[in-house]
């Protein structure tokens, strides 16, 4: 059984404030998504396999260590996951990122894929599937459902959000039990498909649509 796990670090808990006021503008709400997004990555990549090397310093050699293992795919779930890429790109520069195209249904909440373009590697990487909100779950389902098609074992996925709702939880562990998800809070629970109190519709708070 994969982990779910709240990301309680200080910083990520004073940004996640300023971006669910509902008076903080596009122009801000962008930024600070961005900022969440590279201190999740800082929290999430923590068990990222590192092997010795010897390096020549100016004064000698340093036994130190350098990353091993996979290398890194990010895949946003479009649009709003795409607001999480740069910041993890801070941190992971040569990650590789690959796109789903999905959208909710307004009456039904049932999403809709509408766009994949992968990595052809995709199989043997370690896999970031970032989207801002996990709610009634189905997105991220499909967008997991739509990699593990494609030969990508449940355990090569973290699903990494902002917001997210109990019931979206236990959705998502239910159908892919063996991912890892972490998020920056657990809020209360869904509402007419939205995360209450959450953050509003993020896809439109970070491009200015409505
Ligand atoms: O857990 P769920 O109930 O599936 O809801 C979460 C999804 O809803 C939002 O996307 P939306 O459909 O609004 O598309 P957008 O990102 O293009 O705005 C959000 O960005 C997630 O992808
Ligand atoms: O609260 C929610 C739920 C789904 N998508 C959003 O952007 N916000
Ligand atoms: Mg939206």
């Amino acid at each position: 059984m994969g982990n779910f796990e709240v990301m309680n670090h200080p910083l990520i808990q004073h940004k996640l404030t300023i971006i669910r006021n509902k008076d903080c503008g596009t122009r801000e709400f962008r930024e600070v998504v961005n900022e969440i997004a590279t201190l999740l990555a800082f929290e999430v990549s923590r068990d990222m396999p590192l092997e010795d090397i010897d390096v020549q310093t100016p004064e000698g050699v340093a036994h130190a260590k350098h990353l091993t293992g996979k290398k890194v795919a990010v895949v946003p779930i479009l649009r709003a996951g795409i607001g999480m890429v740069d910041g993890i790109l801070n941190l992971i520069p040569a990650a590789k990122v690959g796109h789903i195209g999905m959208y909710r249904d307004e009456k039904t909440f049932e999403p809709h894929e509408y766009f994949v373009k992968l990595p052809n590697d995709i199989d043997k990487r370690q896999i970031f599937v970032v989207d801002p909100m996990l709610a009634t779950g189905g997105s991220a389902i499909m967008a997991v459902d739509a990699l593990v098609k494609r030969g990508v074992p449940e355990s090569n996925i973290k699903f990494v959000c902002l917001v997210a709702a109990p019931e979206g939880v236990k959705a998502l562990q239910k159908v892919h039990p063996n991912i890892d998800i972490y998020s920056a809070a657990l809020d209360d629970h869904l509402e007419n498909g939205y995360i209450v109190p959450g953050l509003g519709d993020a896809g439109d708070r970070l491009f200015g649509t409505k």
